[in-house]
């Protein structure tokens, strides 16, 4: 999508198509052609301005990130970040909304979805824009195999509670539930931006991994 306080972005990602895939829907059911390997694929929906899938891919070089972010304005600032990196052959990036995940992605292209500090819609009448909305589980679970994961982090307490209600009342099975994430902050957990500037103002991180029978 693209927005316009940030006219060259769409110039500078049609520049480099290695890393914002030009045009997705030919790679459905065909992710490991693009990565040149049968690895896992794990997708971050609303993945901002890359930190976390770059963070991802480097500390763990065996599973394919698939970072996705509606605005090229900010998807811009992940490409920038990319490109600075030394080598991340199992990163990608797609400018594209999440809404539309099936038109890029078949049953089994995808084993884990990752969303971070989603935009929480506080309006009722904006619930089905959030991305724990059994809408999107719908979608999520559509592209994984049977027992795949979503791994939320969020500071907004009224969005995790949303989510955990959700989640449940979709039939997911709630793995791992934190209130204070950084209060025991595990050695590879890879912090994004949002979650940066949150916990340097002493704010709760809260966190959830959750799976589909
Ligand atoms: C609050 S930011 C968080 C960014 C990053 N995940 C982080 O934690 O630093 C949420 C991001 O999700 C993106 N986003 C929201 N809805 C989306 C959708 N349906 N598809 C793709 N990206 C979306 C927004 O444009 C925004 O960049």
């Amino acid at each position: 999508m693209r927005l316009r306080n940030k006219p060259w972005a769409q110039d500078y990602i049609q520049a480099h198509p290695e890393v914002v895939i030009a045009n997705p829907e030919s790679r459905k059911g065909k992710w490991h052609e693009e990565f040149g390997n049968h690895n896992p694929v794990h997708v971050e929906v609303g993945t901002g301005k890359g930190q976390f899938v770059i963070g991802m891919a480097r500390q763990n070089p065996h599973i394919n990130y698939i970072g996705i972010e509606l605005y090229d304005s900010v998807i811009v600032v992940a490409l920038e970040k990319v490109l600075e990196q030394e080598s991340l052959p199992n990163l990608r990036l797609l400018n594209v909304n999440g809404k539309d995940l099936t038109e890029y992605f078949e049953k089994g292209d995808i084993s884990q979805v990752y969303l971070n500090f989603s935009d929480p819609w506080p309006k009722t009448r904006h619930a089905k824009r959030r991305l724990t909305h059994a809408n999107f589980l719908t979608l999520y679970k559509e592209l994984m195999p049977d027992g795949g994961e979503v791994h939320f982090k969020t500071d907004n307490r009224g969005l995790f509670e949303y989510s955990l209600m959700s989640m449940t009342d979709f039939g997911m099975k709630l793995q791992f539930v934190s209130l204070d994430l950084h209060a025991n902050e595990p050695e590879d957990n890879v912090r994004t931006e949002y979650e940066e500037k949150f916990a340097a103002k002493g704010q709760p991180i809260y966190r959830l991994e959750a799976k589909f029978n």
